[in-house]
């Protein structure tokens, strides 16, 4: 087996030297390129990618042996598996092999479903999501749709209540998990248990917030399942759900948020007969509203799903906490991500690493979490209270009101919107059906492409909970796509990163950053917001997220790239123009990105895309460009990523005036843009030298209240221009230029010169016919 079968990529290598050197840590070079390099390969390829060392410096060999022998303690096997590298194959320059498809179920198994840790577990604490109840042949990967719900919830279930912080914790043995392959999956709706049977218990409270569905919804189970009446509420309180002023729902997600519930409220009535009590709550707050509900009602119970920012979560713990104190039972679920941040920790691992996905996974495989369990049943029944309180109706609620003119009349913003999307629970099933039957056979090397979509689309559903991770998990953990799994590991990683860092939204993780240079440029902000840069690929993602609440992962990259590194504009721009315009806007999510774009971020991300030449990666032919950019509809593939190459005859033809149909640029050196933007983090890196680790170079973020300074991963361009400020070469430049076709700038020269020979015939013809005349009338 040749070694380069094993070789890892050049920033590791640069790693490898400076440990070689003493600049560095065996853990700490262990960590840079696990971070790298990702789980999966490190694991394959590391030991082989040490080799070198062995004979040369056997001592940091050995050290570095031990690292890595320590971090796959149990994988003694697979390492030696891994010497033996069985069946590898190569494709577009990846290893891949039936060993490395195992090494990516170890992705599954901190993704597991039902695996406890076996170090934590207690052997006979009861579990939500037993796995001994899951019936054989359940979590079928061969499910795309949502199982309909069904009546197999025994009425009978009542909640097993541990105290914890004033609050109930509930687990309810025997919970009836879903048996997924022995769904029907019928399109019409079954009509629900409409008329409760005769209960006389003081009905019960369920608080609906960012878990709009029904299927594997723990807290509506339990509350169906309490042989009470059920009160289906939701409250909406602007101050509440943005007390920190962070956008933390802007007008795309309000706007999906009304149509979610309208959805949801159309289905309990035709189900259950039983619908939403809506509150807008001005001034008051949602324990005042939820006092009175129970003073009205006689309700002495009440349910939630727990949501993890910290200024909600806070919120629910004081109200949870006060109707405790009156007597209020509060059970409180799990189940808007996979793993509870506070079970979290960094115990075994250390913060080294820390942001990564990757730390972020073993971590969570080294803690205590409870087991992910598996989806459970929609309620069968869900009895209604006989007499309820007054409430307000959904439009009250204003989370669709639109605009209007001078003149009175309506700016529909959101028409283009509510025609390309399904608002409902069934919505998501559809988007996770069509996914895993089609778009997840591409979705590891093709999830770019901005022209198809191949990816899952199901963000926005996702965000308000109308499907579940779990479930989605257990649809999606057969099909071979760790990439795809990975991204719900993204997911919890976001949120646990907000509850480390509340801040997130607004200031700069690595705080030396605050100090960074960013441009103050209103004019290119604006052309930024409404697709108007010059640049088309920017301009059609900015543009489909104005139409349509949306653009993918790839293209959130292109524009978030060319808002920082090349117009130099804040990433906190960004972050707020997303939270308002996107339909899946998440505070941690959108945050943490937006973060690590900024530079200032634990994961800063170690490239930079660029504006035109990502297109040959993402839309190689232009046909998402001609989707969003219409006036350019015309103008050929070699030109229509860059016009201003385009010769002057062909644009005239195509009917487009650059500066007129099509703006002009709003930067032209691109080069020159980007380097003042390397300098500029430079400048913040030289200015506070105590932030910078001086062995490794590395930016140190404090943690613990300042008391302790950690590396995090820097990109190393930065470390270079740092160490080598005069240096004219970037032999690290974070530009991904995506793939670059020579074929292309062949055309466009050829058709340049073509225009220019063109031109300057048709001059000399007009230059002669003007002297022949000029001599003809005697001019001469
Ligand atoms: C600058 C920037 C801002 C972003 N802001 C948001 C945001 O506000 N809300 C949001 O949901 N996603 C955000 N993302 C992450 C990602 O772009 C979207 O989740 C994804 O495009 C949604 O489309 P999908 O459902 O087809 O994704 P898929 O690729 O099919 O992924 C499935 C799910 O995994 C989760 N996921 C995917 N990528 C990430 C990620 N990088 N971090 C965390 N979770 C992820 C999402 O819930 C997503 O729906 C942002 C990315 C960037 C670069």
């Amino acid at each position: 087996m040749s070694s380069v079968w094993f070789s890892l990529g050049r920033e590791s290598q640069e790693i490898l030297n400076q440990y070689s050197n003493g600049s560095c840590e065996a853990d700490e070079c262990f960590c840079m390129i696990m971070s790298i390099e990702g789980y999966d390969k490190t694991r394959n390829h590391f030991i082989n990618f040490i080799e070198n060392l062995k004979i040369t410096k056997p001592i940091l060999h050995n050290g570095l042996v031990t690292v890595f022998k320590n971090y796959f303690s149990e994988t003694e096997a697979l390492h030696s598996k891994s010497n033996e590298a069985v069946g590898c194959s190569v494709e577009n320059g990846f290893l891949t092999s039936d060993f490395g498809f195992e090494l990516d179920m170890e992705l599954a198994k901190s993704l597991s479903l039902s695996d406890s840790n076996p170090k934590k577990t207690s052997g006979n604490t009861p579990s939500l999501y037993d796995s001994s109840n899951e019936p054989s042949g359940s979590a079928s990967h061969s499910i795309t749709k949502k199982p309909k719900n069904n009546k197999s919830t025994p009425d009978s279930l009542n909640g097993n209540i541990e105290k914890n912080d004033g609050h109930t914790k509930t687990s309810i043995p025997g919970l009836q998990v879903a048996n997924l392959s022995n769904h029907k999956h019928k399109k019409k709706k079954k009509k629900g248990n409409a008329l409760p049977r005769q209960i006389s218990n003081p009905p019960v409270i369920y608080w609906l917030r960012r878990d709009l569905r029904m299927y594997d919804n723990p807290a509506l189970v339990a509350a169906a399942s309490s042989n009470a009446p059920v009160i289906l509420v939701f409250i909406w309180s602007d101050h509440e759900e943005d007390p920190l002023d962070v956008v933390a729902t802007g007008g795309a997600t309000k706007l999906w948020l009304h149509y979610a519930l309208k959805f949801l409220n159309q289905s309990f009535v035709e189900k259950f007969g039983n619908g939403i009590l809506y509150y807008n709550t001005k001034t008051e707050d949602s324990h005042n509203i939820m006092k009175q509900i129970i003073q009205q009602t006689g309700a002495n119970t009440l349910f939630i799903n727990d949501v993890y920012e910290p200024f909600l979560k806070e919120r629910d713990d004081a109200l949870c906490n006060k109707l405790t104190k009156s007597g209020i039972q509060c059970n409180r679920f799990h189940s808007y991500l996979l793993h509870e941040p506070s079970s979290i920790n960094t115990e075994s691992l250390g913060m080294r690493g820390i942001g990564s996905v990757t730390h972020f996974m073993e971590c969570s495989r080294q803690s205590s979490v409870e087991p992910i369990g598996h989806p459970i049943e929609s309620p069968g029944i869900l009895p209604k209270c006989t007499s309820l309180p007054n409430s307000q109706t959904l439009d009250e609620l204003e989370l669709a009101k639109m605009p209007r003119r001078k003149n009175g009349s309506v700016i529909d913003w959101a028409a283009p919107i509510v025609k390309s999307w399904n608002f409902s629970e069934d919505g998501a099933w559809d988007a996770l059906g069509s996914f895993l039957t089609e778009g997840i056979k591409k979705y590891e090397k093709e999830s770019c492409r901005a022209d198809h979509v191949n990816t899952c689309r199901i963000s926005p559903y996702l965000h308000f909970g109308q499907i579940s991770p779990r479930a989605i998990l257990t649809e999606a953990k057969h099909m071979k796509s760790p990439k795809f799994l990975r991204k719900l590991a993204w997911r919890d990683l976001s949120y646990w990163l907000l509850s480390l860092w509340p801040d997130l939204p607004s200031q700069p993780t690595r705080p030396q950053y605050r100090h960074q240079r960013w441009s103050k440029n209103k004019s290119h902000l604006k052309a930024w917001q409404r697709g108007n840069t010059g640049f088309p690929l920017v301009d059609a993602a900015m543009r489909q997220l104005w139409l349509t609440g949306w653009m993918n992962n790839y293209m959130r990259h292109v524009v978030a790239s060319f808002l920082i590194s090349y117009l130099h504009l804040h990433w906190i721009e960004g972050y707020r123009w997303f939270q308002d315009t996107l339909l899946d806007a998440d505070v941690a999510i959108n945050a943490m990105m937006w973060q690590n774009g900024g530079m200032s971020g634990l994961d800063q991300w170690n490239f930079v895309m660029h504006p035109i030449d990502a297109a040959m990666t993402c839309d190689p032919d232009g046909t998402y460009v001609r989707q969003w950019c219409p006036e350019l509809a015309s103008v050929p593939k070699e030109f229509i990523h860059q016009p201003w190459k385009c010769p002057p005859s062909i644009m005239k033809r195509c009917k487009v005036e650059l500066g007129n149909q099509y703006p002009n640029r709003v930067i032209t050196d691109l080069e020159v843009a980007r380097e003042q933007s390397l300098q500029d983090v430079v400048e913040v890196r030289k200015k506070f030298p105590d932030f910078v680790d001086r062995r490794s170079g590395n930016d140190l973020v404090p943690v613990d209240n300042g008391r302790l300074l950690i590396p995090v991963i820097t990109r190393m361009e930065f470390k270079y221009k740092t160490t080598n400020p005069e240096a004219k070469d970037n032999p690290h430049t974070a530009v991904l230029r995506g793939y670059r076709s020579r074929k292309r700038d062949e055309a466009i020269a050829f058709a340049n010169e073509r225009d220019f020979l063109a031109s300057t015939m048709n001059e000399c013809v007009q230059r002669q016919e003007r002297h022949q005349k000029a001599l003809k009338q005697g001019n001469f």
